[in-house]
């Protein structure tokens, strides 16, 4: 991608109709747990609705502090066989994140926590309406370059994009709603690096 070397962009991996179908059905059926948080007896309030589901036994650090870990539903599992088949990885792990309207936002962050390895691939699926992602490197204040997130598209992170780079998506005027789901492949404590 221009600006980017560890980011590839599938537009169209899912056409608009499939899109639109799960981006109402995940809205509906996801049971979203409230936003407010309280972490290390510290209250905060996350700027979206997130969940988190794993395959039996996966624990993630982040999802410990902050989620509870769900089973896959029929749904989820089925979009991770669609682009496990699609990308030739495997992915144990999703992050789901639902941003209600133009308000929720994710800031800065590297996807890089250690149970994650050292050659992290992360799979990102937007369904709904389109947001902008940008990404900037470690260490650089300004956004190096963005790319517009649309429905049914896919986001290849490559495993140098989390070492090297960071990543938002950022508050908007007037946004709709937009789910986002990131596959990711959580390794077992005896590996990680
Ligand atoms: O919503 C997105 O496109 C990005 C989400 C994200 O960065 C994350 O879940 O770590
Ligand atoms: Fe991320």
């Amino acid at each position: 991608m221009p600006g980017c070397p560890a980011l590839s962009l599938l537009r169209g991996f899912l056409d608009d109709a499939t899109s639109d179908s799960l981006y109402r059905r995940l809205r509906q059926e996801q049971a979203w747990p409230d936003n407010h948080y309280e972490v290390f007896g510290r209250r905060f309030t996350l700027p979206r609705l997130q969940t988190w589901h794993a395959d039996a036994g996966i624990v993630y650090s982040y999802s410990d502090n902050l989620l509870v870990t769900r089973p896959w539903s029929a749904l989820l599992s089925d979009l991770r066989q669609r682009v496990q088949g699609r990308l030739g990885a495997a992915f144990n792990a999703v992050l789901v994140n639902y941003y209600r309207d133009g308000d929720d936002y994710v800031g800065w962050h590297s996807d890089d926590e250690r149970e994650l390895g050292a050659q992290p691939l992360i799979a990102s699926l937007s369904l709904g309406a389109p947001r902008e992602f940008q990404f900037r490197r470690k260490g650089e204040g300004a956004a190096a370059g963005s790319v517009l997130l649309e429905s049914g598209s896919l986001l290849v992170m490559e495993p140098a994009f989390q070492h090297d780079w960071q990543h938002c998506v950022p508050r908007v005027a007037a946004g709709e709603g937009r789910i986002n789901l990131t596959f990711r492949l959580v390794l077992p404590p005896l590996v990680q690096g």
